[in-house]
């Protein structure tokens, strides 16, 4: 039997290496748009990495693994944040899986009911194709999430530009307050 080595590797500690992954980094002047206010971070500022790795096209049945790396960092006083999205076929879950830091899931229904669910260290999360989901690093150190999801579920942003997440989650002097609204 011939045995060879995995084409790529996630060291915990460390993120996704190989010659299939993908990076994608949003810096702030990408970003600044879903904060509430502008913070006077610099504008190539890095917010967060998303590695990826798939195999096939992006066609039912197939699947991506991947690694957000969310820094911590607030803008204007509001922890950073993924720009959050639905899949654009609602029938595709995904699930996140805590790797390192720490902080919250946010979740809203498409009534807009909002909540969230804690991220640390081997926090399992399911997400069901009709949640909206954001991750939010509250912690002092990067949040490392992995993710596995169909690589026909898309992503829909348009829908939570329309009707945004129901909370805002910011730190004062350093604790954590919920704001409601936009
Ligand atoms: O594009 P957004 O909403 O910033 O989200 C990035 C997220 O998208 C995913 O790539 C797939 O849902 C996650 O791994 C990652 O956290």
């Amino acid at each position: 039997m011939k045995v060879v080595k995995a084409p790529v590797t996630f060291d915990i500690h460390s993120v996704m290496e190989g010659s299939d992954v993908a990076v994608g980094t949003k810096r702030y002047k990408d970003a600044k748009s879903f904060f509430a206010k502008e913070g006077d971070l610099d504008e190539n500022t890095v917010m967060y990495d998303v590695y990826s790795y798939t195999k096939g096209d992006a066609k039912r049945g197939n699947l991506n693994w991947g690694l957000t790396v969310l820094h911590p960092l607030c803008v204007a006083g509001e922890c950073n944040m993924t720009r959050g999205h639905w899949h654009e076929d609602r029938d595709c879950a995904e699930f996140y899986f805590g790797v390192s830091g720490k902080g919250l899931l946010m979740l809203m229904d498409e009534e807009g009911n909002t909540w969230a669910e804690e991220v640390s260290e081997g926090s399992l999360h399911h997400i069901d194709g009709h949640l909206a989901h954001r991750l939010i690093n509250t912690g002092d150190e990067d949040m490392k999430v992995a993710a596995c999801w169909g690589c026909d579920a898309g992503h829909d942003y348009a829908a939570v530009d329309a009707m945004p997440f129901g909370y805002r989650v910011m730190k004062e002097k350093g604790k954590l307050v919920f704001v409601r609204g936009e």
